[in-house]
């Protein structure tokens, strides 16, 4: 049987800390967070309230978590960020990048001083989520050009589908695909290709507006997202996007080997019952440019 002094001992032992927290907010106990690579002594909180120590919008977050667990009476898990800026006393700028935690918060079938109490285990998960964002940037990053690949077109490109049926947001869709890939890796090899899809991601990085997107939707194909304009309002910007595409391109070419670009361009329409439509029609937009002999722009409305 373990004494109640040992059972204090194992309790500031736990490497994570413990926070039993009240309905108000209020520190009632502090145990644990003995690995001090991640905590510091939390105990000088006991006795202060949420709102002493955490800014408004956080120390609300906190007490709706908490009353949540008092009204669910099960383990809720929560991920959450706490910088410089959530904490009174602190400067809002500093070198201290946020810190996130796993709270696990269970409400205890006890009352101290005649308020609800819940236990509040918060546990140190900064590594792990910024391996979780590594990932995920990874997984929707083309790994040649570093522009967003196709997962990530079919998540944004959805989302301004939403958009454009909740609240009219017009978006315009260019698909484009560079021309005569294939005879300039056949006869210079494959690297001289990669030029040309490089140069042609270096301007989709540099000439568009913060609000645009442009994505590697697979081999010598790309697709362009601009979200707020309409094809008409979009036209003049695009037609001078082709002739950088091509002044780019020509600047590569050593001989009669020419690489130049192809382009669809489509808006979503209000019989678009998908972003797939929308971009079936972009694609069909771009193989009318090829038929017609490649290097141009069609748009279909
Ligand atoms: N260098 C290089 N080539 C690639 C890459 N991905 C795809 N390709 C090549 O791009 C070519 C794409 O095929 P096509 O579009 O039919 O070739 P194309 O010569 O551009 O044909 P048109 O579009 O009709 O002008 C293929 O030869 C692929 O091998 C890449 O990452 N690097």
């Amino acid at each position: 049987m373990i004494a109640n002094e040992q059972m204090v001992a194992v309790l500031e032992a736990l490497p994570d800390p413990a926070f039993i927290l009240s309905s108000s907010g209020k520190y009632v106990a502090v145990f644990g967070g003995s690995d001090e690579r991640y905590y510091h002594d939390g105990r000088c909180l006991i006795g202060t309230y949420l709102h002493e120590v955490i800014k408004p919008a956080k120390a609300a977050w906190f007490l709706q978590t908490i009353d949540r667990a008092l009204s669910c009476r099960r383990l809720l898990i929560e991920e959450y960020e706490l910088s410089n800026k959530d904490v009174k006393g602190l400067p809002e700028e500093g070198p201290v990048a946020p810190i996130w935690f796993e709270g696990r918060i269970q409400a205890l079938d006890f009352r101290v001083d005649g308020e609800e109490v819940v236990l509040w285990v918060a546990s140190n998960i900064s590594q792990r989520h910024e391996l979780e964002l590594r990932l995920r940037e990874m997984s929707d990053t083309d790994q040649l050009t570093g522009l967003f690949n196709r997962r990530r077109l079919e998540r944004d490109f959805s989302l301004h589908f939403d958009n454009f049926s909740d609240q009219g947001m017009p978006t315009t869709i260019l698909m484009l695909d560079i021309d005569n890939l294939k005879q300039i890796n056949d006869a210079k090899g494959h690297h001289k290709g990669d030029e040309s899809i490089l140069a042609i991601a270096e301007i989709c990085r540099c000439e568009f507006r913060k609000t645009d997107y442009a994505y590697r939707f697979g081999g010598d194909e790309f697709v362009v997202v601009l979200p707020g304009l309409m094809p008409a309002q979009a036209m003049a910007m695009v037609e001078a996007l082709h002739r950088s595409f091509n002044l780019a391109l020509s600047a590569l070419a050593d001989d009669e080997l020419l690489a130049t670009i192809s382009m669809g361009m489509t808006g979503i329409n209000a019989g678009d019952t998908s972003y797939q439509d929308t971009l079936k029609r972009a694609d069909k937009a771009l193989y009318q440019a090829k038929a017609n002999g490649k290097n141009q722009l069609i748009f279909h409305p």
